[in-house]
């Protein structure tokens, strides 16, 4: 490595001269005396030096040497050529340079080291006349990966800068710079790191070490290194002080609003002053006597805005205060109102956070343990059972083996509640007592938790005796897991007003959800707080509106909410609430934290079973109300809904009477309904009537008073008979189905269950057409159906010559005598009907159409059918022949099968009222439609012999 000897310049912390910089610095009156001697003894017109940078005296900043210790002084430094010298003006003018140093510029030229350390005093450094310095080459190419990785570094430093430049000209030369690192040659990569450190800034040790590398690879991986970090720190603090500057025009913005809205305040009020005062004075009497004076000076309550406000905000903190320590619901609320304190009030952003820290605090979170201490109460209670079954009689006439369910259903919540409340309890003593003397308590917790184990494992052998030690109670983990009553039936039939029973029994609130037509799940979970207006979901506000964790949730019409579609699968979040593994920890979206609905009573309610996913179907008990018998319609509308009508038509009980004929015409003429809907509307219409007739007979008689006059006054009459019903309540809407009803050829009454549960008959109506021998089947009518009525035919034509219906054996009654279509239709064509429970009636209406006999319009039938003939069981029993029996039909035909179904389910005046004829084949079906004889049978031989 060539050496020289050279002067040494110490640069003063923290001056660095690179290779190819300039630099300009203030000298003592002694070093520039020594530099112009320098200069005047040299030959060369800018003679060299080697500025050497020097540490920072101790304690000064970070790259101070320890104070103490001797300073590390460098062995690097750059050769320079001294470019100019200029001397303080007042030197030139002949007076003291005290004031103003010398000015010394240098031009950097090639990297030195010193061939041993300098030795001086860094406080007072002095320029050290001849010193051996060694010039270090760098000859070398550096490799390819480290120029890459140099130029990347280096472009991306430059970028930056160029877009933080705000002077344009500066962002000009700063992309042109750009351009020249990316045509730079491998050979010249070192030479322009020396640039560009140069003219960026960096830390000091960092330069520092850039100068002291004297292989080329080296001194571009420190330039890499050196960019790098001052591309982050220029991008830090460049977000930095655009997010400063943002909130700080929000709050500016903010601020200046505020005192424009104060300031036209003020202007108003001054307005609303002088125009009060300007009254006063013209009308001084009148405004001293008006009730509103003084008003101006005090406020109303809708000025008392801002204590409003404070009232609201403190009783929010005191809510969140009353949270349970350490639960999920205070930390979230705790964090909230944080981020509620913080934003600026009157922003959008705040009104969101409080609206849902209102809807946080005010559901019924568990305080301890997962079951409430009412509800205890109310169990502990021993005359609660007979308590519930007074109330359950109380609200409903008949109903006896629902409500016995009912009641078992209390009983088991009861004793489960009870057993978890006992299973607590004993947790919370074991727990206390380990606290109080740990050893002593684990001891007995091993004693507690096995006898807790044998009970619940008696009859397993295989569970060892001694269970693990009780862990700490976790409440929220539990709950009452009793079965999900699911209350079946038609419309009107009394399945939300028994769940207001239940809840009555249990004294609890009771919230209904109707989930009819809900197609959203986000209805049943609510909207994520994302969402524009967003809210809590259907059972949030359920619970909110009862104020407790373990009301009666009535989920109405179950079979009618929406399944799987684009707004998500309503149908899967109920299954989510309904079961009683997860329902403690339900996760609704607006409120995210997770709500333990396990307390909570789901009864659900629907019309049908058939919509109804089985997922959900498994997760629910069914309890199943058909209808009511006409009589059971009468004991209702006498105990029940006439009270209520009267009562909520202003009319005494004694009043008004409804004869007994007069109800029954209300319930058989102007209703047909399993429920008691239309009947207790039907009984409001004649109440009102009354009422109506009522006040006007209390007129009629104030009139008579006032004047003293005899007027002749509409008559009172407090009883409603028959004969009234025509004109209070028009003409009967069922009254001439009876009579429409006729015994025709070909025509049979079948019967049906409706899609809202309800049973009634339907008649099978069939024709001869001429045709081709073909069946038409029309009326909406399913799969099913279709070919329960082509296998009717079948049977039919397979036993024509047996029936009379056609004179020889194998002859088709479709082609001879004459080639015919048959067309069978059911009426209500808009509404769709499956389902294989019409095939007797369907071959009784073949049976009646070709042989010319006629069943009666009083006898209904339902069935299925096999080839073979067989007859066998079909669904939906009590509610079939409540609606035959509405219809007034007088017997029905079943199969035999079904027999059993009629003797639990079918109450026992009905059974009195009406005749039931089980058949177990088609050919008993047609003698008891027809009548035994009527059918001229040849040889009674049963198709099944034959097959
Ligand atoms: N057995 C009964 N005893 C006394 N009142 C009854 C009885 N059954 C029904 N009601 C009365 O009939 C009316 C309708 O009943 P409710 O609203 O419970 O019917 P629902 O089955 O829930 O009907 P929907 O399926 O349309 O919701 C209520 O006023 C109810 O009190």
């Amino acid at each position: 490595m060539p050496s020289s000897r050279l002067p040494v310049l110490p640069l003063p912390h923290p001056l660095i001269l690179l290779p190819t910089a300039r630099l300009t610095i203030p000298i003592s009156r002694t070093v520039a005396d020594t530099i112009v001697t320098l200069i005047d003894d040299s030959d060369a017109a800018q003679p060299v030096l080697a500025a050497v940078p020097l540490p920072a005296p101790a304690g000064d900043g970070a790259n101070a040497t320890e104070p103490g210790s001797p300073p590390v002084l460098p062995t690097c430094g750059t050769a320079a050529r001294i470019v100019r010298l200029v001397r303080p003006r007042s030197v030139l003018n002949g007076g003291s340079s005290k004031q103003q140093p010398y000015l010394l510029s240098l031009h950097g030229l090639t990297r030195i080291r010193l061939s041993k350390p300098l030795e001086l005093d860094v406080h007072t450094p002095e320029l050290i006349p001849d010193h051996t310095v060694e010039y270090v080459q760098a000859d070398g190419v550096p490799s390819r990966e480290t120029v890459e990785a140099f130029k990347d570094a280096a472009l991306r430093l430059l970028d930056r800068l160029a877009r933080d430049s705000a002077q344009p000209q500066r962002k000009d030369d700063w992309v042109k710079v750009a351009g020249m690192v990316e045509d730079i040659s491998d050979q010249r990569a070192a030479w322009m790191a020396d640039v560009l450190v140069a003219a960026t800034s960096g830390q000091y040790n960092d330069r520092i070490a850039f100068l002291a590398a004297s292989d080329v690879d080296d001194r571009l991986r420190k330039a890499t290194e050196l960019f790098i970090k001052q591309t982050s720190i220029s991008e830090v603090t460049k977000k930095i002080a655009s997010a400063v500057d943002e909130s700080l025009s929000r709050q500016q913005k903010e601020y200046f609003l505020r005192q424009q809205l104060a300031a036209i305040q003020r202007e108003l009020h001054a307005l609303h002053n002088s125009h009060t005062n300007r009254d006063r004075d013209s009308a001084p009497v009148a405004a001293a006597n008006s009730p509103s004076a003084g008003a101006n000076n005090s406020m109303s309550e809708l000025d008392d805005d801002e204590q409003a406000d404070a009232d609201d905000l403190a009783e929010l903190k005191r809510k969140i205060e009353a949270m349970e320590l350490g639960s999920e619901e205070r930390k979230v609320g705790v964090r909230e109102w944080r981020r509620l304190k913080r934003i600026p009030q009157g922003s959008v952003e705040n009104g969101v956070i409080r609206t849902y820290l209102e809807w946080l605090t005010s559901i019924p979170w568990p305080s301890s343990g997962s079951i409430s201490d009412a509800t205890l109460e109310v169990f502990k209670d021993p005359a609660f059972l007979s308590k519930a079954r007074a109330q359950l009689d109380s609200d409903h006439y008949g109903l006896d083996q629902i409500k016995r369910r009912l009641i078992e259903y209390l009983a088991v919540v009861r004793l489960r509640s009870m057993a978890e409340a006992a299973r607590e309890q004993k947790q919370r003593e074991l727990e206390a007592e380990a606290t109080a003397s740990p050893g002593a308590a684990n001891e007995k917790a091993l004693v507690v938790a096995s006898a807790v184990q044998d009970e619940k494992n008696a009859s397993n052998a295989l569970v060892p005796r001694l269970a693990p030690p009780v862990q700490p109670s976790q409440p929220r983990k539990r709950g009452i897991k009793g079965p999900i009553l699911m209350f079946v039936g038609p419309p009107g039939t009394g399945k939300t007003s028994l769940g207001q029973s239940i809840a009555k029994a249990l004294d609890r609130p009771f919230q209904r959800i109707s989930l009819g037509g809900v197609r959203d799940e986000a209805e049943i979970r609510g909207h994520r707080r994302t969402y524009v207006a967003s809210g809590p979901g259907m059972l949030v506000q359920a619970l909110r509106k009862a104020g407790r964790l373990d009301p009666v949730i009535l989920l109405d019409e179950v079979d009618k909410v929406g399944h799987s579609n684009f707004h998500g699968d309503p149908a899967a979040a109920l299954l989510e609430v309904l079961d009683p593994e997860q329902n403690h920890n339900f996760n609704d979206h607006y409120i995210n934290v997770p709500i333990d609905l396990s307390q909570v009573l789901f009864i659900c309610t629907s019309n049908t079973l058939d919509t109804i996913s089985a997922p959900l179907l498994d997760r629910c008990e069914v309890v199943e109300l058909s209808g009511y018998t006409y009589d059971e319609k009468m004991h209702i509308a006498r105990r029940f809904l006439l009270p209520k009508q009267l009562e909520s038509n202003g009319l005494e009980a004694a009043q008004l009477t409804v004869t007994d004929p007069a109800l029954l015409q209300i319930a058989t003429l102007y209703t047909r309904e399993a429920g008691v809907r239309s009947l207790e509307r039907a009984i409001g219409g004649v109440v009102r009537y009354k009422a109506v007739e009522w006040a006007e007979h209390l007129d009629a008689e104030a009139e008579v008073e006032a004047s003293g006059e005899v007027i002749p006054k509409k008559q009172w009459r407090g009883v409603v008979e028959e004969r009234e019903l025509e004109d209070i309540l028009g003409v009967p809407r069922w009254d001439g189905e009876e009579r429409e009803r006729e015994e025709r050829r070909g025509v049979v009454y079948g019967l049906v269950v409706t899609g809202m549960g309800e049973g009634g008959i339907l008649p099978v109506e069939s024709t001869a057409v001429p045709g081709s021998g073909r069946l038409k089947l029309t009326g909406s009518l399913g799969e099913v159906i279709k070919e329960s009525g082509e296998i009717a035919l079948s049977w039919v034509k397979a036993h024509a010559f047996e029936l009379g219906i056609t004179t020889e054996r194998g002859m088709d009654p479709l082609r001879v005598p004459d080639p015919i279509d048959i067309h069978l239709h059911l009426p209500s064509g808009a509404v769709k009907k499956d389902g294989p429970s019409a095939g007797i009636a369907m071959a009784c209406a073949f049976v009646s159409l070709l042989s010319g006999a006629c069943v009666s319009k009083d006898i209904a039938m339902t069935g299925e059918i096999t080839l073979r003939g067989r007859v066998t069981p079909v669904g939906g029993i009590r509610m079939k022949v409540l609606g035959a029996h509405r219809a007034q039909v007088r017997k029905i035909i079943l199969p035999w099968a079904n027999r059993k179904d009629v003797e639990h389910d079918v109450a026992p005046e009905l059974r009195r009222e009406m005749q039931f004829v089980f058949v177990r084949t088609v050919s008993e079906a047609l003698d008891a439609a027809f009548g035994k004889g009527t059918l001229g049978w040849r040889n009674n031989i049963l198709m099944e012999s034959r097959l």
